[in-house]
């Protein structure tokens, strides 16, 4: 169900060189939705993105979360507002085991990352194992994040993610690289983690199937502007859009 308004982009604009990846811009989110951004490839999907999480800056237009104005603030400072992101590729050390990498996050956002930190004697050990059995990776905890195949390696980076304690995450294709035969489980276990957590969501997505199934609305791209925006049902089914969109995808 939605509930009150969460975030509202508005007459957004940005272009690279004469590529114009955004071109007004406007979409709001409300609190509870799942919303899928498909579109062509370079459509400006992650172009909007960045500019929600601080990476780039628009040359016109606006985002408000909960009323206050993000452009011109930092990635940090959003991040601290309640907006988190997960990335294509996950962002993990390497070396740390999945515990820590959670602890890692967990402590970053209380504030109590600082050399020397024994970060498996704090309470983030807690937060982080609750968060690993919420995402289904509490059976590798103790391996280090490099062994990981690549639907553990998805979830574990929305643990990292749900660590901030996040009210919106941002996600740039959450299972792609996933094998088919794991992709709907690894999403179906997403989503379950996010509505456990009361966590709103936009996520980038080409696979049609996981959208009807997961997103609650979904929103079409199209060279730097939004073409359509609707529930699944309706917006999939539009000519326009299999023309544009799906027959591409
Ligand atoms: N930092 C940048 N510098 C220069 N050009 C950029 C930059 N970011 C994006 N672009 C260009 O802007 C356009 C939109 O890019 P964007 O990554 O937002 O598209 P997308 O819809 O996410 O595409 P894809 O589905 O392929 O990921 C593309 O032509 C891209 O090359």
């Amino acid at each position: 169900m939605s509930g009150a308004m969460l975030l509202e982009a508005s007459g957004l604009e940005i272009r690279f060189g004469g590529v114009v990846a955004a071109d007004g811009i406007g979409l709001t989110i409300a609190e509870g939705e799942h919303i899928a951004i498909i579109g062509p490839n370079g459509a400006g999907k992650t172009t909007f993105l960045n500019i929600c999480t601080g990476y780039l800056k628009p040359r016109a237009g606006s985002v408000r979360y909960r009323g206050r104005e993000l452009i011109g603030k930092s990635p940090r400072a959003i991040t601290r507002l309640g907006i988190a992101r997960a990335f294509q590729i996950p962002q993990l050390f390497a070396q740390q085991t999945v515990r820590e990498n959670v602890a890692i996050a967990a402590a970053a956002r209380a504030g109590r990352i600082a050399p020397f930190t024994r970060l498996l004697a704090t309470p983030e050990r807690d937060k982080a194992d609750a968060l690993l059995a919420l995402i289904d990776c509490a059976d590798v905890a103790d391996r280090e994040a490099h062994e990981l195949p690549e639907g553990k390696r998805k979830l574990v980076d929305i643990a990292l993610a749900l660590a901030l304690e996040p009210e919106l995450l941002l996600m740039d294709e959450p299972t792609s690289g996933v094998a088919s035969s794991e992709k709907f489980a690894v999403m179906e276990t997403l989503i379950r983690a996010l509505e456990a957590r009361g966590v709103t969501s936009v996520f980038v997505e080409h696979d049609m199937e996981m959208v009807t199934r997961y997103a609650t609305r979904v929103a079409v791209w199209s060279s730097g502007q939004i073409q359509r925006d609707g529930p699944p049902a309706e917006v999939l089914a539009d000519p326009e859009v299999i023309r544009t969109v799906i027959g591409t995808a």
